[in-house]
């Protein structure tokens, strides 16, 4: 997926409904199984079965139910329909809801008459019955013998997956099959090449679907500014495959963000892309949130394929301040990183520019960062090759650092952290656990390089702690601490500062302060660069702070 022309930033590039979705078992009972949103109090269950339940009425009706389906075909209107009702499904119906080639598929109705699919069988399994019928029913007959994997013409990983993963597929394939022949009476024509194929389509969808998540923000009225210094959180709760949202690589340092407004994809571009340059958004793991080898890892075990996005390729200073320890030497910024680490760093290097010979020819030093100048000084020496950068050593000075010593003294200071995260979870903060927290993040502070991301988390869990005990002056400073250092792993426009800056600003807001223009203008920017106008919708919050911050002037 690249960019046809220049692509200013916070530009919407790409908006879709899914070719099928489905509702996560844990969120059956809590969120409309049609989009997604939280379930008011007064549900609509499905007319046929009961068994899925919806927000709204129109919700029900796009999902369609068995008898609504039947109903609507032939141009009846169920008897107790209202007539409010009865004007909104004339509206759907006429805009082809229910029609041939539509636009949305009454993709429940297959499900309905009590067989209950979502509750037992796998998500994914669903999902590709529920692509299935949608293509039968575009096609207006009840007979598949065509190309099952031709459907979304997705690429797929089957060669990949583990014996046993495979195994599990054709066992899948052969109940889909049965099910879709026995109780939707699908016919399906060679049954042994259907079966063979569900097996790809079902490949296709472990590779292309997407979780559809929700901010999960609670009801800020009457709580203190303050009780929001922990609160966003991204719940998943659905999946979904989107015919060409699934055209878009990963990055770990991503240039589009992905989001959900009901169950529709919304694709926003969070930088300028220049004509032709890749359009890439994250599956998970990002430059900042974890070390190079940990994303890889992740992608590998999750996705099957190893990263090859820039982030991964090239040298950044995230991935060499992320969990380095410090130079033993005074005033020294230099990085000192443990041999898995060193590793991936390294190989990194010679990926890019090849022997030292070759980088001291390419002049390295101009094309890398300031940051990595300072922390990694032996990068540009002959002495690197020499053992200057081996793991223990500084890459700036070279000094050795007792890693397995620091190690064993972080393990103990670590002991008092998790003590504070549990007084934190039960509302209780005894305070000398807080000053037991304080001490290691001192230890932590002595051992660690100033960027590495655990001082960052440790200092976030102590900013908490102070919140909790009412201390909001002591809790400001940590929490700046902690966005100092994670704006030197993340671009400090990235969401994750955003979501910082929320904490520090509701903080500040508690204490009475006003808050300078500049940053409620900076947090503002942030989210519009991820969600435009949409940032409102997903983030009330974001109102009600700039409400505040208007009252406390
Ligand atoms: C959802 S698809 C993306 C579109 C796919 N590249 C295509 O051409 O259809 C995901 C697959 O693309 C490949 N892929 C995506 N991002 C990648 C990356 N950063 N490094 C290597 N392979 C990647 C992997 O094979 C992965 O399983």
């Amino acid at each position: 997926m690249a960019s046809l022309s220049d692509i200013p930033q916070a530009t919407l590039i790409h908006k879709e409904d899914p070719y099928a979705a489905i509702i996560l078992k844990q969120c059956r009972d809590t969120h409309c199984h049609f989009c997604f949103n939280e379930l008011p109090a007064d549900t609509v269950p499905c007319t046929s079965c009961s068994v899925p339940l919806y927000c709204s009425v129109q919700c029900q009706l796009q999902a369609g139910g068995y008898d609504l389906c039947n109903h609507l075909r032939r141009c009846e209107f169920p008897e107790n329909l209202s007539d409010e009702l009865e004007d909104y499904v004339r509206q759907v119906t006429s805009v082809g809801i229910f029609s041939s080639n539509n636009e949305h598929s009454a993709e429940h109705r297959h499900e309905c008459q009590g067989v209950h699919w979502p509750a037992v069988l796998p998500s994914d399994i669903v999902l590709a019955s529920r692509v299935m019928m949608r293509y039968t029913q575009q096609q207006g007959h009840c007979s598949v013998d065509f190309n099952i994997h031709g459907i979304l013409d997705l690429c797929h990983n089957y060669g990949k997956l583990s014996p046993e993963s495979k195994l599990e597929l054709h066992i899948y394939s052969i109940i889909l099959s049965y099910c879709l022949e026995h109780i939707c009476e699908l016919k399906l024509l060679r049954s042994a090449v259907i079966a063979s194929q569900i097996v790809i389509l079902l490949s296709q969808i472990r590779v292309n679907s997407m979780a559809i998540v929700r901010m999960k923000i609670p009801d800020l009225k009457g709580r203190l500014d303050h009780d929001i210094t922990s609160t966003v959180e991204q719940v998943r709760v659905g999946q979904a495959v989107y015919a060409v949202g699934s055209f878009f690589n990963h990055s770990c340092q991503p240039n589009v963000h992905a989001y959900f407004l009901s169950r529709t994809l919304y694709v926003r571009a969070t930088e300028f892309v220049a004509t032709g340059h890749e359009l890439e958004l994250s599956y998970g793991p990002q430059v900042g949130q974890c070390a190079c080898k940990d994303r890889q890892q992740l992608l590998k075990d999750r996705y099957l394929f190893i990263c090859q996005c820039s982030g991964c390729a090239r040298l950044n200073p995230s991935d060499l301040f992320i969990s380095a320890y410090r130079c033993t030497k005074p005033n020294c910024y230099g990085v000192v990183l443990d041999s898995c680490v060193a590793k991936y760093e390294k190989q990194k290097l010679n990926n890019s520019c090849g022997t030292l010979e070759t980088r001291r020819t390419l002049k390295q030093a101009d094309m890398l960062d300031d940051d990595i100048k300072k922390v990694a000084h032996h990068l540009f020496r002959q002495t690197c090759q020499n053992g200057q950068c081996e793991p223990g050593r500084c890459w700036s000075c070279g000094s050795y650092h007792d890693i397995e010593a620091s190690r064993a003294t972080i393990v103990k200071a670590e002991i008092c952290v998790s003590r504070l995260q549990e007084a934190i979870a039960s509302n209780g903060v005894p305070f000398t656990a807080l000053l037991d927290a304080l001490k290691s993040i001192d230890i932590l502070r002595m051992h660690l390089h100033p960027y590495n991301k655990r001082i960052a988390e440790v200092e976030d869990n102590v900013a908490q702690a102070f919140c909790l005990v009412g201390d909001l002056q002591a809790a400001l400073d940590h929490c700046r601490a902690s966005v100092e250092i994670l704006e030197k792993l993340y671009d400090p426009n990235h969401i994750v500062i955003g979501n910082e800056l929320i904490k520090l600003v509701s903080v500040q807001l508690s204490m009475g302060h006003h808050i300078a223009a500049d940053d409620m203008d900076r947090l503002a920017a942030i989210f519009s660069r991820y969600y435009g106008s949409h940032a409102d919708i997903i983030f009330p919050h974001l109102q009600y702070l700039k409400q505040r911050n208007l009252q406390t002037s």
